[in-house]
C-alpha cells in the first residue's frame, strides 16, 4: 500500500475539515478524489504531498510511519509532487521552469537537457522549449506544469483539478498523459475532480469526500445493488438493480445467487462485449446505453458507456476497429457470466 491513513482529522482554526477513520491508496494506481466544493479534496491532497501536518490520526507511506519531523520532510517531498490547479510559473522559459527543481536536486546540466526534452515531448510541448512560460495559454500551462513534475520522476503524482479550467483538447491530452505516465513508469496517482465520469474513465478507484468525511470507495465497476426475484421461477436466478436505477437478470450460472437483499456487484471492464445495438438484433444484450467517451489505454480503448450509470468496457484493438463506437452512438453492452462478481 503506497498511503494508509488512519483516523485522520484535520481543522482550520478549530473547524473540523477532514475526518477520515481510514483511507488507502494502492501503490502504482490511478486514484480519483471526487467530492463537491469544500469536500476537503485539496486539504487531502496537501497531506498526501506532506505539505501539511494533520491535527490527528497516523499515516504510513510505503509500509513506513510518516515522520513529519524537519529533518525527515526534505526526502519526504522529494518522492511526492503536488500540481496544483493554478500552477505558478516561474518568469523564464519553458525550459527554464522544467530545470529549476533539477537544478536544486543538483542534476548536471546535460542530464537536465536530457530530461528536459522528454517531458516536453511527453507532454506535447517541444516547439515550446525556448518561450516564455508565461506566454503559454492555461491548458498548456497546466501540461508545463505536469511537465515539471514528470522531471522530478516522483513515486507519488498528486493534480488538483488537472483538468478544471482547460478546453476539451487540453483534457484529453491531460487524461491520457496521466494514464501514460501511470502504464509506463508506474507513477502512483491521485487526482481530484467534480466530474463523475472522468473519475469513472480515468481512475481504478474513485474516492468520494463528502463534508470532510470519506462517503464510500469504489473500484471500476463496483455498483450497489439490490437483488430481486419478480417474476420466474421463484427458485431462479434473480434480477440484479444496479444503484437502484438499472435492472438486469443474472445470469443462471451461480448455484448460489444471494438470498439477502442487497449488496455489490462487479462487472469485469474486460468481460464486456460492446455491440452496435442497431446491427445485432439477434443478440439480447444485457444492458444498452450511450457512448460518452473514447480513450486509448495501453493496448486497449477505454470506452465509457452511460447505461444509467457509467459502465466502463475495455476493448481489445481489433474488437474496437470492427466496432468503432464513438461518443453518442447507442451500443449494446453484453456481460459474460464469469465476468460478475458479488462483493463483499
Ligand atoms: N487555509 C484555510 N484556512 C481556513 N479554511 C480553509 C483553508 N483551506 C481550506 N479551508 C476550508 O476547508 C474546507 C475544505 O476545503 P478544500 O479546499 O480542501 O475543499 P475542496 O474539496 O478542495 O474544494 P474545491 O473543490 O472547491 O477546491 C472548506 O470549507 C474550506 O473553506
Amino acid at each position: 500500500m503506497c498511503y494508509t491513513l488512519t483516523q485522520l482529522v484535520q481543522r482550520y482554526h478549530q473547524r473540523l475539515v477532514l475526518s477520515i477513520d481510514r483511507l488507502e491508496i494502492e501503490a502504482g494506481r490511478i486514484h480519483a478524489l471526487l467530492g463537491p466544493n469544500g469536500a476537503g479534496k485539496t486539504t487531502l491532497l496537501h497531506i498526501l504531498a506532506f505539505l501539511a501536518t494533520p491535527a490527528g490520526g497516523t499515516m504510513t507511506f510505503n509500509g513506513e510511519p510518516v515522520d513529519l519531523s524537519a529533518s525527515n520532510l526534505l526526502q519526504l517531498r522529494r518522492r511526492v509532487v503536488l500540481v496544483d490547479q493554478h500552477p505558478i510559473m516561474f518568469s523564464t522559459t519553458v525550459r527554464g521552469n522544467i530545470e529549476f527543481g533539477l537544478k536544486i536536486r543538483r542534476v548536471g546540466t546535460r542530464e537536465r537537457l536530457r530530461i528536459v526534452d522528454e517531458v516536453l515531448d511527453l507532454v506535447g510541448l517541444d516547439r515550446y522549449k525556448t518561450a516564455a512560460a508565461h506566454e503559454l495559454s492555461g491548458g498548456e500551462t497546466q501540461r508545463l506544469a505536469l511537465a515539471r513534475a514528470l522531471a522530478l520522476r516522483p513515486e507519488v503524482l498528486l493534480c488538483d483539478e488537472p483538468t478544471a479550467s482547460v478546453d476539451a483538447e487540453n483534457q484529453a491530452i491531460i487524461a491520457a498523459l496521466l494514464q501514460q505516465i501511470n502504464a509506463e513508469r508506474g507513477t502512483t496517482i491521485v487526482f481530484t475532480t467534480h466530474d463523475r465520469l472522468q473519475a469513472a474513465s480515468l481512475a481504478q478507484r474513485t474516492l468520494v469526500l463528502e463534508n470532510g468525511r470519506l462517503a464510500r470507495t469504489t473500484h471500476e465497476n463496483a455498483f450497489a445493488c439490490s437483488f430481486r426475484q419478480d417474476g420466474g421461477a421463484p427458485d431462479g436466478p434473480p434480477r440484479c438493480m444496479l444503484h437502484g436505477l438499472v435492472a438486469f437478470p443474472l445470469p443462471p450460472l451461480r448455484t448460489c445467487w444471494p438470498a439477502r437483499r442487497d449488496g455489490r456487484i462487479h462487472l469485469d471492464p474486460e468481460r464486456i462485449t460492446l455491440c452496435r445495438a442497431e446491427e445485432r438484433p439477434d443478440v439480447v444484450p444485457t444492458f444498452t446505453g450511450t457512448v460518452v467517451l473514447v480513450m486509448a489505454e495501453d493496448n486497449r480503448i477505454r470506452v465509457v458507456v452511460n447505461i444509467g450509470v457509467l459502465l466502463v468496457v475495455l476493448m481489445p484493438q481489433d474488437h474496437y476497429r470492427r466496432e468503432n463506437p464513438r461518443v453518442g452512438d447507442r451500443v449494446g453492452l453484453h456481460v459474460a457470466p464469469e465476468g460478475i462478481t458479488l462483493l463483499d
